[in-house]
């Protein structure tokens, strides 16, 4: 099944629908949605209608999306509304958990805000072709306001075209006795091509954000397979970690969760990444002195917050997707709304140009600030002690045996051998 948008002739403004394949059922749905069509609605020309469909999309939309709304009987209040742009969020592996808290977050103008539109283009892989029909008819019956259009389908260069934002949690799951090497090889598959497709099709000015796993390399190899786009535009998903770090910060503080800032968590998303407690801010003092004992950071705080994940799959038996969507909307938010003074968030960036000596071409997790337009910069005037350090340049090195190890996929790299030695878990794993 496909959605298709189409443009109101009279008011400019975008439906949807799901296409009907010719069933007897979706044909009256079909007349439902298009009483300004007057087409006889018969399986042969719902497909013409949707090769029409097709060449509309990727125009701007404005206006209410409504089911079968009639914009001759329409509130002229709502008419005569200015709405902004509708922003395009494309969405890999929209068909699993993750997606299926984070869609409803992003159509709800939670993230966004709650005067912008919003329109998904979901892509899926073929084998959960069938649930990203349930998700878009899910989608459809939540009646979203702000969600203007929905398209779903398997082919990224259809799904990335004219994206603002491409959120890629689309990866093949760690099945039992394969390697992270092993892993690092056929995700890194997935994101070179889906590198390749934003290449051809994306905006230049889409923010990418990877999320799927083993997400940092995921994110080098796609920045790496789209060099029309600017490097600064990639991010792998960090802030999952840095949300984790706050609540073991607040607990142990007894204190509420708002009273923290400069909680940055370093490197890479993997046991290796270092949560800074150094630069935490209690209510504006020193966690070190708030909390007041060095030991319970070190060998309490840090691998609790490392293993997080995979305590939480052990409970579950399935890694984290609830939070994992709310920190990706709170990762969105970041990148749209302006970083407090004096504050910053934790996303894994370009190392190229950072002001801590990290080796550069790599995707590590550094604070950084926004000015709310999408861009970030990194926060510079961090202090780094010899522990930092240390711990910093672990997860640094096991970024460049990663990087290393996918050499193959990124354009002109020398080749390289893998040496991962140590089988480090993701946070997910168990
Ligand atoms: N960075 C983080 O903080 C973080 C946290 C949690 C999970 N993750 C990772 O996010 C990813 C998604 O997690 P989930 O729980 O939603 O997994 P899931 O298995 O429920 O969903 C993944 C979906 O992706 C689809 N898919 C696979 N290959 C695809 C491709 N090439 N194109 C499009 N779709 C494809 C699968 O069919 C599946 O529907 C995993 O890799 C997981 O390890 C990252």
């Amino acid at each position: 099944m496909k959605t298709h948008s189409v443009r109101h002739h009279e008011s400019g403004r975008q439906l949807l629908i799901l296409g009907c394949q010719g069933r007897p059922s979706c044909r009256t749905k079909f007349k439902t949605f298009f009483p300004i069509l007057r087409l006889k609605t018969t399986a042969s020309n719902i497909s013409a209608v949707t090769a029409t469909v097709a060449s509309s999309i990727g125009a701007e939309s404005y206006g209410v999306f409504k089911l079968s709304y009639d914009v001759r009987n329409e509130d002229q209040e709502l008419l005569q509304k200015v709405w902004k742009r509708t922003i395009r969020v494309a969405i890999s592996g929209a068909a699993g958990n993750i997606s299926s808290h984070l869609l409803f977050m992003l159509a709800s103008g939670g993230v966004f805000g709650m005067d912008q539109p919003v329109s998904f283009q979901l892509l899926g892989s073929e084998r959960s072709r069938l649930k990203l029909e349930g998700v878009a008819m899910e989608l459809e019956d939540s009646l979203y306001p702000l969600l203007r259009e929905v398209r779903i389908g398997t082919d990224s260069r259809v799904m990335f075209r004219d994206a603002d934002w491409v959120i890629l949690l689309g990866a093949h799951p760690r099945t039992p006795g394969m390697t992270r090497a092993e892993l690092l090889d056929i995700n890194g598959q997935i994101f070179q091509e889906q590198g390749r497709a934003l290449d051809e099709v994306a905006s230049v000015d889409c923010k990418v954000l990877v999320v799927g796993n083993p997400c940092n390399t995921n994110a080098l190899i796609c920045m790496e397979n789209a060099p029309r786009l600017p490097r600064a535009n990639f991010h792998a998903l960090m802030r999952l970690d840095e949300n984790r770090a706050k609540c073991q910060l607040a607990l142990r503080a007894g204190r509420f969760y708002t009273s923290l800032s400069r909680v940055a968590v370093w490197g890479n998303h993997s046991t290796t990444q270092v949560p800074d407690f150094l630069n935490a801010r209690i209510a504006g003092v020193p966690a070190v002195d708030v909390i007041g004992d060095e030991g319970w950071f070190r060998e309490e705080f840090t691998p609790t917050v490392a293993n997080r994940g995979g305590a939480i799959t052990e409970r579950c038996r399935r890694s984290s997707a609830a939070s994992t969507a709310v920190s990706i909307a709170d990762a969105l938010k970041s990148l749209v709304t302006p970083t407090p003074e004096g504050d910053c968030f934790s996303s894994a960036v370009c190392t190229d140009g950072n002001p801590y000596g990290i080796a550069e071409g790599l995707i590590f997790s550094m604070p950084c600030q926004s000015r709310a337009d999408g861009r970030y910069e990194v926060v510079d005037n961090f202090m780094i002690d010899e522990w930092l350090d240390e711990k910093i340049m672990a997860s640094e090195e096991e970024l460049l045996k990663e990087r290393a190890c996918v050499s193959h996929l990124i354009p002109n790299a020398p080749p390289a051998a893998c040496e991962i030695t140590q089988d480090t878990m993701l946070p997910g794993e168990i």
